[in-house]
C-alpha cells in the first residue's frame, strides 16, 4: 500500500467512492451489457468521476515514483554483466514519455534530476550516438553560461552576506594529456594522448569546470539552454540540454563541507567510467591522491598512449544525492 496524502477529506471520498463503486460496479456492467449504457443516479455519478480522477492521479504518483526508483534499478541491472548493455533500451524511451506526457510545465520549477530527465527526453537522447563537442562548441557553451549568470542576478540579485550560486572553480587553464574519441556503446570517451607515468597529473578542474551552489540555479541553467534560441524557430535543444545533465554530478567541496553541483564545460565531461568490478573495465585514474577528491585526477598505473581513461566516478560523485540539492 503506498500512502501519499494526508488529507483526510480526500482519503474519506476516496474510500466512499470505491466502496459506492464495489457495491455498484456489477449491476452498472449488466445495465449496461443489456441496454448499451450505464444506468447511474446522479449522486453516484458524480461519486465514480471522483473515484476514476483519484486513480488517475494515484497511478501519475505511482509512475512519478518508478521514475525515482529508475537510479535504483540501473545500479542492480549494471551488477550483472550480461545486462549492463541492456540499460538504455525503446523501452526507457517509452516509459520516459509516459512521465513526461504527466508532468505539468507550469510545474518546471519544482521538477526533480528524474523528471528532468524524462521533461528534456534524455533516454531518447541517450540511444543516439553523439559527435564530439569541438572547441568551438565548449567555447560557446561556456559564453553562454556567463550569459546565464549575468541573467540570473539581475532575476534575483545576491543580498549581502549571499554566497553566489554560481561560479567558476578558478583562473587557471590547463591542456590535460587526453584527447576525444567514440568509445563504442560508452559513448564519447577520453584516451591518452601520449605515455602517461603511475602518479601524473591527469585531468584537473579549471576555468572551465562550474559549480552550483542551489539545486534551483542548475535547473533554470538546464532550462536556459532546453528553450535557447536556435538555428530554427522554437526548436527544443534536448540534446545539448540532456549533455548537461549527465556531465553533471555532485560532491562535496571540502570534507563535511556543503554539497554542491559540479560541471565541466570542456573535454573532462567526457570520461567514462571504470571500476574494479566483475564487467567493468579497471579504471586507471583517480581523483586526489589520498582519499579527498580534489579536483586533481591523477594515473594509478602507466598508461599507454591510445588506452581509454577511466576513473570510477563513486570515489567522488554522490549520485543519489539530488535529492538533497531539492532535484
Ligand atoms: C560524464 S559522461 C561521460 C561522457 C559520455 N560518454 C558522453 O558521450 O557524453 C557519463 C555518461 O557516460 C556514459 N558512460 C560512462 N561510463 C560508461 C560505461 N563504463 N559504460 C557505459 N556507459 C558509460 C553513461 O551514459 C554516463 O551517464
Amino acid at each position: 500500500k503506498v500512502t501519499t496524502h494526508n488529507d483526510d477529506a480526500y482519503e474519506f471520498k476516496m474510500q466512499e467512492a470505491l466502496k459506492y463503486y464495489s457495491e455498484n460496479v456489477e449491476s452498472i456492467m449488466t445495465s449496461s451489457h443489456e441496454t448499451g449504457s450505464a444506468q447511474i443516479e446522479t449522486d453516484g455519478e458524480t461519486q465514480l468521476e471522483f473515484a476514476s480522477a483519484a486513480v488517475d492521479n494515484e497511478l501519475r504518483r505511482l509512475h512519478l515514483l518508478q521514475s525515482r526508483l529508475m537510479p535504483l534499478r540501473y545500479a542492480i541491472d549494471a551488477e550483472d554483466e550480461e545486462e549492463e548493455e541492456a540499460q538504455i533500451d525503446y523501452g526507457d524511451v517509452e516509459h520516459e514519455a509516459y512521465i513526461k506526457s504527466m508532468l505539468d510545465p507550469d510545474e518546471w520549477y519544482r521538477y526533480s534530476y528524474w523528471e528532468l530527465h524524462a521533461y528534456f527526453s534524455c533516454a531518447a537522447e541517450f540511444i543516439k550516438s553523439k559527435p564530439i563537442p569541438t572547441n568551438e562548441r565548449w567555447r560557446d557553451l561556456r559564453d553562454y553560461y556567463h550569459e546565464f549568470v549575468k541573467q540570473d542576478l539581475e532575476d534575483w540579485p545576491l543580498q549581502e552576506g549571499m554566497s553566489p550560486r554560481s561560479y567558476v572553480w578558478t583562473n587557471e587553464s590547463y591542456d590535460p594529456p587526453m584527447e576525444p574519441f567514440q568509445s563504442g556503446y560508452k559513448g564519447r570517451g577520453l584516451k591518452a594522448a601520449r605515455d602517461i607515468k603511475e602518479g601524473e597529473l591527469v585531468f584537473k578542474a579549471t576555468n572551465n569546470t562550474i559549480i552550483f551552489t542551489h539545486g534551483h540555479t542548475w535547473r533554470k541553467f538546464l532550462f536556459a539552454l532546453y528553450e535557447r534560441e536556435g538555428e530554427e524557430e522554437d526548436q527544443l535543444d534536448s540534446e545539448t540540454t540532456c549533455d548537461v545533465l549527465v556531465w553533471s554530478w555532485i560532491q562535496r567541496l571540502v570534507p563535511g563541507g556543503p554539497l554542491v553541483i559540479v560541471m565541466d564545460l570542456d573535454n573532462g565531461s567526457l570520461m567514462n567510467e571504470g571500476r574494479e568490478d566483475e564487467g567493468w573495465e579497471d579504471p586507471n585514474v583517480k581523483c586526489g591522491k589520498d582519499n579527498w577528491c580534489d579536483f586533481e585526477y591523477y594515473a594509478i598505473k602507466d598508461i599507454k598512449k591510445g588506452e581509454e581513461i577511466l576513473c570510477d566516478y563513486r570515489e567522488f560523485a554522490m549520485l543519489n544525492a539530488w535529492k538533497n540539492m531539492g532535484l
